[in-house]
Parts: C-alpha cells; sequence; structure tokens
C-alpha cells in the first residue's frame, strides 16, 4: 500500500492527514516522543551537554507562541508598527485571565525595526479576554489585506540574510506559498511611499515546481502589486536559462543575447520539516531518518542550479525549516565541493539579537529507520550496513575529508530552545573574492567544477530522489497552508513538456498608441510620463478585451525575448486597469484597480485628484453604493459634478467624534448614475472600517441593497463583491491575479 507523504513542501494534503492533525491537537504531552528521533539526533550531537538536550527536549513538547510580521512597504509598515506599540499593547499590559496574568505581545529582539511581534497566548484567552479578543481580530483583518504576515519568527530570517535592494535581480527558486517571496518583495520595494508603489528597476522571479501553489503565491503577492514580479513554474533544480540582450538591450550588445543572472537567489528547498514539529505534532509519530536522507539529491540540485544562475558578485540564501546535517550542512558541503569558486559567508555579526549556534562539521547518517546504528564514514556504513548495496546514500550525505576547509561553521543553526522558535537552518554562499595578482590559471581552476561532479540529473525511479518513494511518512508542510496542495519532489522532477500541459494566456504588449489604451489614460486622467509601452493584456489575440498589466522595464525585456511556455510563466507585473461596465446608455470604461493604485498614482494628475473629507469616507465606508446625496456639502457638489467613471478622492489624516485617521489615504472611487463607490474589496473595507471607525461600520449588504432597489431602480449598483466576480471569470483570469486586494495606506 502506498502511503501518501507529507513534507514541507513536499506533498498534497489528503483529508486523512487532516483527521490525523486534527487528532495529533490532542497528542498529549506523555506521547511527544519518537525513540528514533531522540537516537537519531543524539548521535549528530547537536549540543553541547545533556542539560541543553533536555531543555530542547522540552521545549520541542511545548507550543509555539504565534508570530508575526507587520508586512507591506517600510513607510507602511513601521506607521502600522506604531499603532501596535501606542495603542495595542497598552491595551493588553495588564490582562488577567483566571486570576493569571497574561504577558502581552512583545517584539522579536532580532528582526529589524521591530516590525517582527511574538506572543503566548492560549486559544481560549484569544476567545474569551474583551482584549486580546480585539487585538486577535484587528490581526485577523490587517493580515487579511496583507498588513500583517503571520509568519514563524525563524521562516523571516532568509530574506534578511539576502540584502536585496531595489535594484538586484532576485529569483526565490522554491517560493510558494511565498511568504518569503512577500519579503523580497518588500525589499525590493523599500522605496515605496504610504501611498504610492515605486516601480523598482530590479525584479523578484518567484518560482514553484506546484502549479497550483503558484497561483496561491500570486494570490498572496497581489497584496503587494509590484510590476517587478514574476512568477515561473518549473523544476528548480533543472531551471533553463532565461535570454536577454547583452548590454542590457540598449544596443551595446549588437544584437546577442546572454543569460540572466541573479544578484540574489533564494533556495528555501523543500524538506522534511522536523524543525517545525512543535506546531505539526504528527511528526512525532512519523519521524525517521530517511525522510531527509530521500530529499538530499534534490535540495542539492537546486543548490547547485542556484550556483549557476548566479551573477559573479551575487549572493545565495540556502535555507530549510529541517535540523537534519543530511539536509543541510551535507547539501552545502557537496554543493561547494563541486563548486570551489563558492564559500560559506560569515554573517556571525549580522542580527546580533539572533541566538544560534554554528553548523556541524561533523555528523553520522544512517538508512535504519530504527536508527540502529549510525555510521561515521560512508566507507562504514558500506561496510557494515546490510542493505548499504539497496539504500540509495551516497558519499555525499556524509561529511567530506576536507570538511575543515569548508567552514561549515559559519551555517547557522537555529533551535527551539534558544529564543523559543521553531528550528532552522540557514547559510550564506558567495563566490571567493578573487585576490589582486591571482593568475588567470588560478581563477580558471576555481571556477572550473573539477573536485566532484555535479548531482546527476534525477531518476524518476530513485527512492533517494524521489519523495513518493521514500518509505514513511513525513511531517506537514511548515507553511500553515494545509490545504494547499504541493508536488513531491519526484512530481516536480517529472513534468510535463511545457507545449503540452501549460494552459496560461500569452503575454502581449500593446502599443503605446493603440486607441483604447489612449482613451483609458486620457479618462483616468494619466500624466504624460506614464509608462504606457509597459502595458500588456492576456489573450491569444493580444486585444485590450478585460484588463491591462503594468510591468516594468525589465520583466518586459524577460517577456519579449523568451517563449512564455518554455519557462512557464504564470505571472508577470501587476494587473492595474480593468473594464468597467457602464450601466444602462453608458459606454464601458475602464477604472483604476484597487490593488493597482499604489502603483498608477504616481502617474495620476494631482488637479484631478478629488479632495475627501473624514464624515465622506464613513458614508463610503458604511454603504456599499452610496446615493451622491447621501454626502454633506461641500464633498456632494464636487460629486454631483464629476463626470461618470473612475476618480481618485484622497483623505486627509482627520478626526471625526471617535474616528480617526492617522495617516492620508487614497483610494479609486466609481461614479455610476447617481451612486458613487469606492472600489476596494470587502476585506479591506473591513480593516479600514476596523482601523479607523474601530469597528465593523458597514451596513449589512442584503438590507442595503433592498432599501437602495426601493429607493432608486435606475441607478447602476457597482460594488466590490460583484466586481470581484467578474474578475474572476474573465477570460484571462489565467493570470491569476483573481481578487482584488488592496493595501489601503493608513
Ligand atoms: C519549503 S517550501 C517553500 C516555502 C516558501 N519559500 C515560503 O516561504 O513560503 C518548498 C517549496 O518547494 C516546492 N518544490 C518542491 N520541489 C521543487 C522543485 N524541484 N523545484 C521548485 N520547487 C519545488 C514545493 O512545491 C514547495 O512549495
Amino acid at each position: 500500500m502506498s502511503r501518501k507523504k507529507n513534507r514541507r513542501g513536499g506533498n498534497h494534503k489528503s483529508s486523512s492527514s487532516k483527521k490525523d492533525e486534527y487528532r495529533s491537537d490532542l497528542l498529549a504531552k506523555s506521547d511527544m516522543k519518537n525513540e528514533r528521533f531522540t537516537r537519531y539526533y543524539q548521535a549528530q550531537n547537536i549540543l553541547p551537554t545533556e542539560k541543553e538536550w533536555e531543555d530542547f527536549m522540552e521545549t520541542l513538547r511545548t507550543p509555539l507562541p504565534t508570530t508575526f510580521r507587520v508586512a507591506g512597504s517600510r513607510q507602511t509598515a513601521n506607521s502600522l508598527n506604531e499603532m501596535i506599540k501606542e495603542i495595542h499593547v497598552p491595551a493588553l499590559n495588564d490582562v488577567e485571565f483566571e486570576n493569571q496574568k497574561i504577558p502581552p505581545p512583545v517584539q522579536i529582539p532580532w528582526y529589524p525595526d521591530g516590525l517582527a511581534w511574538q506572543f503566548n497566548v492560549p486559544k481560549k484567552v484569544l476567545r474569551k479576554s474583551p482584549e486580546f479578543k480585539k487585538f486577535h481580530s484587528f490581526l485577523v483583518f490587517e493580515t487579511e489585506v496583507g498588513n500583517v504576515s503571520r509568519q514563524e519568527s525563524v521562516s523571516m530570517l532568509p530574506p534578511l540574510f539576502l540584502d536585496v535592494e531595489p535594484h538586484h535581480k532576485v529569483m526565490d527558486m522554491c517560493a510558494a506559498p511565498g511568504s518569503k517571496t512577500a519579503q523580497l518583495l518588500e525589499a525590493l520595494h523599500a522605496q515605496d511611499t504610504l501611498t504610492s508603489s515605486s516601480i523598482p528597476t530590479g525584479l523578484l522571479l518567484a518560482n514553484d515546481s506546484d502549479y497550483k501553489r503558484t497561483h496561491l503565491l500570486i494570490h498572496q503577492s497581489a497584496r503587494l502589486p509590484s510590476p517587478a514580479l514574476m512568477v515561473t513554474n518549473l523544476d528548480a533544480s533543472n531551471y533553463p536559462s532565461i535570454k536577454v540582450p547583452s548590454g542590457g538591450g540598449g544596443g551595446g550588445g549588437g544584437g546577442r543575447m546572454e543569460q540572466l543572472l541573479f544578484d540574489r537567489i533564494l533556495c528555501d528547498v523543500p524538506c522534511s520539516g522536523d524543525g517545525t514539529i512543535r506546531k505539526n505534532l504528527n511528526i512525532w509519530k512519523t519521524w525517521q531518518p530517511n525522510d531527509g536522507n530521500g530529499l538530499h539529491g534534490l535540495q542539492l540540485r537546486i543548490l547547485q542550479r542556484a550556483m549557476k544562475l548566479l551573477k559573479p558578485d551575487g549572493r545565495i540564501v540556502y535555507s530549510t525549516c529541517s535540523l537534519n546535517p543530511v539536509e543541510n550542512e551535507a547539501v552545502i558541503a557537496s554543493a561547494l565541493l563541486s563548486n570551489p569558486e563558492f564559500h560559506l559567508v560569515d554573517v556571525s555579526t549580522r542580527l546580533s539579537e539572533l541566538k544560534r549556534r554554528p553548523g556541524l562539521t561533523s555528523w553520522r547518517p544512517t538508512s535504519d529507520r530504527t536508527v540502529a546504528a549510525t555510521y561515521e564514514t560512508y566507507e562504514a556504513f558500506v561496510a557494515n550496513d546490510l542493505q548499504a548495496s539497496t539504500t540509495k546514500l551516497t558519499p555525499g550525505h556524509w561529511p567530506p575529508t576536507n570538511v575543515e576547509e569548508l567552514h561549515l561553521e559559519r551555517c547557522m543553526r537555529i533551535y527551539p530552545h534558544l529564543q523559543d522558535s521553531g528550528g532552522f537552518f540557514v547559510a550564506v554562499l558567495e563566490r571567493k573574492p578573487i585576490a589582486v595578482g591571482q593568475s588567470k590559471e588560478k581563477k580558471r581552476a576555481a571556477a572550473s567544477p573539477a573536485l566532484v561532479p555535479e548531482a546527476k540529473k534525477p531518476r524518476l525511479a530513485d527512492p533517494l530522489n524521489s519523495a513518493s518513494t521514500t518509505p514513511g511518512n513525513t511531517p506537514a508542510p511548515a507553511t500553515g497552508l494545509a490545504e494547499a496542495s504541493a508536488s513531491t519532489p519526484s512530481e516536480s522532477q517529472d513534468l510535463p513538456a511545457p507545449e503540452q500541459s501549460f494552459k496560461e494566456m500569452p503575454y502581449t504588449f500593446l502599443s503605446p498608441h493603440d486607441p483604447t489604451l489612449l482613451s483609458c489614460i486620457n479618462r483616468l486622467h494619466l500624466i504624460n510620463d506614464f509608462p504606457s509601452s509597459n502595458v500588456l493584456v492576456r489573450n491569444p489575440e493580444g486585444d485590450v478585451v478585460r484588463s491591462m498589466y503594468l510591468t516594468n522595464d525589465i520583466i518586459k525585456t524577460v517577456i519579449q525575448n523568451n517563449d512564455f511556455t518554455k519557462i512557464r510563466l504564470t505571472a508577470a507585473g501587476t494587473k492595474v486597469f480593468t473594464k468597467q461596465e457602464g450601466g444602462k446608455g453608458n459606454e464601458a470604461q475602464y477604472r483604476i484597480l484597487g490593488e493597482g493604485l499604489p502603483v498608477v498614482l504616481p502617474y495620476v494628475d494631482p488637479a484631478n485628484v478629488i479632495q475627501g473629507n473624514m464624515s465622506a469616507l464613513k458614508v463610503f465606508v458604511e454603504s456599499h453604493y452610496p446615493l451622491t446625496t447621501s454626502f454633506e456639502e461641500p464633498f456632494r457638489d464636487i460629486l454631483d459634478e464629476l463626470c461618470l467613471g473612475c476618480h481618485v478622492v484622497k483623505f486627509p489624516p482627520g478626526d471625526l467624534d471617535d474616528a480617526s485617521l492617522s495617516h492620508e489615504l487614497l483610494v479609486p472611487i466609481w461614479k455610476s448614475g447617481v451612486s458613487v463607490s469606492l472600489m476596494v474589496d470587502k476585506k479591506a473595507k473591513n480593516a479600514l472600517s476596523l482601523r479607523v471607525f474601530g469597528k465593523e461600520i458597514s451596513v449589512p449588504k442584503q438590507r442595503e441593497k433592498k432599501e437602495e432597489k426601493e429607493k432608486d431602480s435606475d441607478t447602476v449598483m457597482v460594488n466590490a463583491d460583484e466586481v470581484n466576480e467578474e474578475e474572476e471569470l474573465e477570460e484571462d483570469a489565467g493570470s491569476g491575479v483573481t481578487e482584488p486586494i488592496i493595501i489601503p495606506a493608513l
């Protein structure tokens, strides 16, 4: 009987595994044990003393604290963080529940600018304490609109060590569901302001071999709309070369093409995930050493491919949420041996508050699932293990003979008991600096993959390189996306030929003189430097049917010089305009999408931005499609004078009774007949309502619809939910940007 694997970034979750997880919620502390796990990790000597081992094991048996990161561009995040510090935390300072003091959230000490938080509060308290209940709904709403990211603290680390800047070409090789992609995007957009987005000159290529998960990633990334993001659906270990014109395409390359290389690459590879045991309790029952053994080959091939795709002065971060040296130090060691021009970067002075342990320099693999014996060397394994000839462990699973030269101690091991977190592994790799005066020969020698050949291409029936054939169950994905489907590494290696199976719509750039685009630019009052030659549509004819997307120059260059089906391009740029039916007797027009506004805003003629106020904001938030007569003067007069269609309203900071808008807010509205509506989706509206008015103030839609019908049967009603439905059904839904989510400024 085949057993479904369930590893991090690994596989589909069956309903039975969901049930298992449910049952595992009930796992008693006394059942949180696994002899194989204990024997294996004790044999690896991961901790120096017995006392520390006990602390480690005890921490693994306690629930993981809730952690979250204030997300979005820097200014937006800092501003929301101030609200948490000034309003929410003081309200939680003296909470008592059943005569016990409940500690408030605290900032994670190593996260830059104090933007990450941690709290450890039982569910009962979240449900019953009014103060925590309020904080919890705040988190839920802000998470829905993307201003807060519920992410394990340790999973926030890899992007921090990558040091991404807005001009970098960045690749996230195994990106779904995208929590780290979001961090990388934020770094690329470091120059965004509270209300408008910058257009970075760099790019972020987020890839995942699982098609469904790429769509999940696209959905998540829509929270930080970026013209610099593209998503592909390929096996990272075999990632093809992307072609771009030499010399940046400015004509200096004489029409020659070169391979696109990256400044920064994140390899957050699929792994056994035993570092997540505090939340994936099933691991206590299922853990065995072949979980990690089976992934080593794929992990190595992904890292080796990253090394080939990296610019000479680029940087790679390799990470897993596994504690197993076979998935960590062994992968790094083999990659360094096959690419001796690389070295591990010493980052011990970075994030000084982060408690970490050095990488291991010795470890003892085994293929015996009971861990009856472990072996110091591959030779000892072959000589003593009766199954050695049938298992596929390679010398690369063991420490190499020159292990001392590799400085594996520069890898970082994060153990749960050090700072009450999950377990994690991070390594930073760069090419070695070339010494002044180094001979050409030496440089050539350093650049040639001499010592160890690159890991072979996967063989589909190889049990060690194929998750589906590795015996035993492995843990649930660490990402918390239980329902999300995920491919096994073997599935990803077995991708069908792209042209046969790839069903995405093509990407066609419009001429800047396209009459529909010109009329859209005109009606939306966009100023001259709007990058109209970077607008694309997605349908076979290349016509403007419904939506238009904006990319930056480098993404445009990639699309124009590569077959999108070969690179399995699943998304590119961000959707900015969409067609809106005009209603009875009115022609259809284009509107700026809520989520596209920050990108388009720098090009909206300021003379055409309407001034709103707090009382108008209240009417917009309370009703879904208020009549213009519902607004007070002078805003009502302004609305009456507007032509039908899309407009942008600016609400300056202000107070109204108990409500307070702390920062300028800009939103698109749509005027149709005698009504107007805020073009933001329901979740964004809820979050806005909670943030500004302290509660959900919108009138239940059914009641309002009924009232509206009675009042004005001729009014063309547009509400955000109906717009969502239309957008999901549109012809270019393959873009994956299916649901408008905006990040309203604070
Ligand atoms: C650990 S998860 C990545 C988590 C992600 N970086 C994040 O922070 O949200 C590993 C991912 O690798 C993907 N994957 C598995 N095999 C792959 C391969 N050969 N190439 C690319 N992605 C792969 C899985 O689908 C999974 O989404």
